[in-house]
């Protein structure tokens, strides 16, 4: 290999022959060294923005709109991301534009007014499933597992940031979802992949492919494809993605799932112009979408849908002993006056801590708390002393919130300092809790005291980069 964007050869190999793949074209836009960046603005919370949209097109350079998605756009150039408030107050997500095409999946295959049961099989750090969440209904569920700890983590935080009520994040082995047959009516499966379709963003990882790599990543998403069908109920949908060009994780996992499993592959709609190439596996014959680099404005990404044609549906059964309970009416008391009075929500106690889940989920929530780890549901409230809610950082990014809670404005400086976790100094504030906003969008919680004002963002997720642009 000579410069960093030399291709592996056995990868380019590999293609020739795969309808859409033009070698001189393909190497060309790797060396051009182009980078295409891109963000998905969270609709929930761009309405509460002070200028709406036009407030991210003054924080972002927005050039033009991702095609395939209703609420992803292009950047002329990548700004410096963890200087800008709006993305620590989950005002958008940081993702590569071809990955947004999940949404033509999930609107082409499946009516998202209904309330659907959705599992984000392996969603760390949480680009689909916090797409996903917008996309679906209000009593809809998304749980989002990721088997590794650490990257639940930083699921957790995304998703917090989020502001969804209807998620639950777990960290489970895919194995595990055995004990949930049928229940889910959508699975998304993202697998981990040997990466080819991202190396023009990060030319490091040319280094660690090889023909050997693609064959391991196949096994494993077999396994992965394997431990979370049976979870899938009866006229699911099945979502399978990646980011690898290599027909041994793609096209040929639709082969493999079509031989091994009652599925039908379902075809998606494309706009010519959006140039995304539709294959068929070679011996079933299913769809699939490949996206190639220089054909779209994005990177290598591939994905091909399922409807599961056996199994059965989910027939409920109550946990004997319940992983969380029902809130006393004294604890619902004092803290119904923080939330938003029509979320439609219900009041739930874990140990002390007190959660909302949509009130219409309440099956849901037992089922997946009795059957798995969860590491976080819904919005989390925050714990009583006495009679008075210690509010959590959950709250402060859930559009639950009531609308008249106390709150200062701060400017881009200001909100950097308090994003750092430093002390900010606020005139006029009245004592107690207070959200810090900025340009309308809440950041985190302060308790202004006599004599200062305490800082409640959460240490580990607080910046540390010095500097402001
Ligand atoms: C391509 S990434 C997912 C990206 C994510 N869906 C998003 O859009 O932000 C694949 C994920 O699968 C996880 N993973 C790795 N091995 C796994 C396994 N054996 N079973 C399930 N998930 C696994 C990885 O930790 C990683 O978070």
């Amino acid at each position: 290999m000579g410069s960093d964007m030399d291709l592996p050869v056995a990868l380019l190999q590999s293609l020739e022959g795969v309808p859409g793949y033009h070698r001189e074209a393909f190497e060309a836009v790797h060396r051009s060294g182009e980078q295409v960046t891109s963000v998905r603005v969270n609709p929930a919370k761009a309405s509460l923005l002070a200028g709406g949209l036009e407030t991210y097109r003054i924080s972002l350079p927005v050039s033009g709109k991702i095609p395939w998605t209703d609420n992803g756009y292009y950047l002329q150039e990548r700004p410096f991301f963890t200087f800008d408030p709006l993305l620590h107050a989950g005002a958008y997500y940081v993702q590569e534009a071809s990955s947004m095409f999940v949404e033509q999946a999930m609107r082409q295959t499946l009516d998202l007014n209904q309330s659907l049961r959705v599992l984000d099989g392996c969603a760390a750090p949480g680009g689909k499933s916090t797409h996903l969440q917008s996309l679906i209904s209000a009593d809809s569920l998304l749980v989002s597992n990721e088997v590794i700890k650490s990257r639940a983590s930083i699921l957790e935080e995304n998703l917090v940031k989020w502001g969804g009520a209807n998620v639950m994040v777990t960290n489970n082995d895919p194995a595990d979802f055995s004990s949930l047959e049928n229940f889910f009516d959508v699975l998304v499966i993202d697998a981990p992949c040997s990466g080819s379709g991202l190396f023009r963003r990060e030319p490091e990882a040319i280094a660690e492919w090889s023909p050997h790599a693609v064959q391991l990543c196949s096994q494993r998403q077999q396994r992965i494809l394997a431990d979370y069908y049976p979870s899938l109920a009866e006229d699911g949908t099945l979502i399978y993605s990646t980011c690898s060009y290599s027909q041994e994780e793609d096209e040929q996992i639709i082969d493999w799932l079509l031989n091994n499993f009652e599925l039908e592959s379902l075809p998606l709609q494309l706009q010519a112009d959006w140039n995304i190439v539709e294959v068929q596996s070679p011996e079933r014959k299913g769809s699939g979408y490949r996206f190639f680099p220089d054909q779209v404005k994005g990177e290598g990404f591939f994905l091909a849908a399922f409807r599961k044609k056996d199994g059965g549906q989910f027939h409920y059964r109550a946990p004997k002993k319940p992983k969380v309970q029902k809130a006393s009416k004294g604890e619902v008391a004092a803290v119904m006056p923080w939330l938003n009075q029509d979320a439609g929500i219900q009041l739930w106690k874990q140990q002390e801590q007190l959660l909302a889940f949509p009130a219409l989920l309440e099956q849901e929530l037992l089922v997946v708390a009795d059957n798995l780890y969860v590491r976080h549901a819904g919005i989390t409230v925050g714990k009583l002393a006495g009679q008075q809610l210690v509010p959590d950082h959950s709250l402060a990014m859930s559009t639950l919130l009531h609308p008249s809670t106390v709150a200062v404005s701060l400017k881009k400086e200001d909100a950097l300092q308090y994003l750092r976790k430093e002390q900010v100094i606020l005139s006029d504030a009245p004592t107690g809790w207070a959200l810090v906003k900025y340009e309308n969008l809440p950041l985190g919680w302060v308790k202004v005291l006599p004599n200062r004002v305490n800082n409640y963002y959460p240490s580990n997720w607080r910046i540390l980069k010095s500097g402001s642009n």
